[in-house]
């Protein structure tokens, strides 16, 4: 069954068009890429995919449920977790606080369990510590889980980002630029952490990057936008060699 579906989507920002029919299928378990030079409206896809734009027109379906009108909140009880381009973590939580926060949304109880304190209320706060813990142990940040987050590493906060969207359980994560500012040695350590998170989590993958190294070894399929149009879709290798794709980023350095 197709996790995403997409068709026909448009955003237009006034006059001007940041994506035009974009169409794009993942079936559970992909993972796919989606690249294309600065402004070509990358971004403005995931923000729609996660809730944070409605589109001008089109549809997106998260596993078969149509997710119009609906607020970044109730995406993500769809199932879409993301991170974003310019990491954004609660600084001022400690990093196992910015896991359990983020898992109220997901395992989500009322105002008055939380109130009186009600034994569902004091089960979920459990399943959500233990989880949140378990989080941090698989993806190496155990040491830090009382840390503020501004104070870890870039490259650990970069990993923080991912565990925290994992801690909602997703069917689909949307990875906004995760290689963006790691040194070569963490983007290394991050290519084996994606895929290690896509086997043992088995969840669909959607991620956007720069960094075509990154995109040429996880990508089984990779989708290519310039200014909010398709230009090209396929294998790495047929995407490396696609006309259209070389002359988008003629004179980009990253390509
Ligand atoms: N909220 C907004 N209001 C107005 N214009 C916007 C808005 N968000 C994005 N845009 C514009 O839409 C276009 C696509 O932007 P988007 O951020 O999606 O590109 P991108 O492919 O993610 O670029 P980059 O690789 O530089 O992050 C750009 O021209 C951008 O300026």
């Amino acid at each position: 069954m197709a996790v995403l579906e997409i068709k026909n989507l448009g955003k237009s920002f006034g006059g001007l068009r940041a994506v035009n029919n974009f169409n794009l299928t993942l079936e559970g378990g992909e993972l796919s890429g989606l690249i294309g030079p600065n402004g070509a409206g990358k971004t403005t896809v995931f923000n729609m995919i996660s809730g944070f734009y409605q589109p001008s027109e089109g549809q997106i379906l998260i596993n078969e449920v149509d997710t119009a009108g609906r607020k970044p909140h109730k995406v993500t009880a769809l199932g879409v977790a993301r991170t974003f381009q310019n990491i954004r973590l609660w600084n001022e939580m400690s990093v196992l606080d910015n896991i359990r926060i983020s898992q109220h949304h997901w395992l989500g109880y009322g105002v008055v369990d939380s109130l009186w304190r009600s034994k569902r209320y004091q089960r979920r706060e459990k399943e959500i510590e233990e989880y949140a813990h378990e989080l941090l142990e698989a993806l190496g940040l155990a040491d830090f889980a009382d840390e503020l987050p501004r104070n870890l590493p870039y490259g650990t906060q970069r990993k923080l980002e991912i565990a925290r969207a994992l801690s909602v359980r997703p069917k689909l994560l949307l990875l906004d630029e995760p290689a963006a500012g790691l040194n070569s040695q963490d983007v290394l350590e991050l290519i084996r952490l994606v895929r290690w998170i896509h086997q043992k989590f088995e969840v669909t993958i959607l991620m956007i990057e720069h960094h075509m190294d990154v995109m040429m070894q996880l990508c089984s399929r990779i989708k290519v936008i310039d200014f909010g149009e398709t230009i090209a879709e396929g294998t790495p290798e047929e995407i490396r060699n696609h006309p259209a794709v070389i002359s988008a980023y003629l004179g980009d350095d990253n390509i």
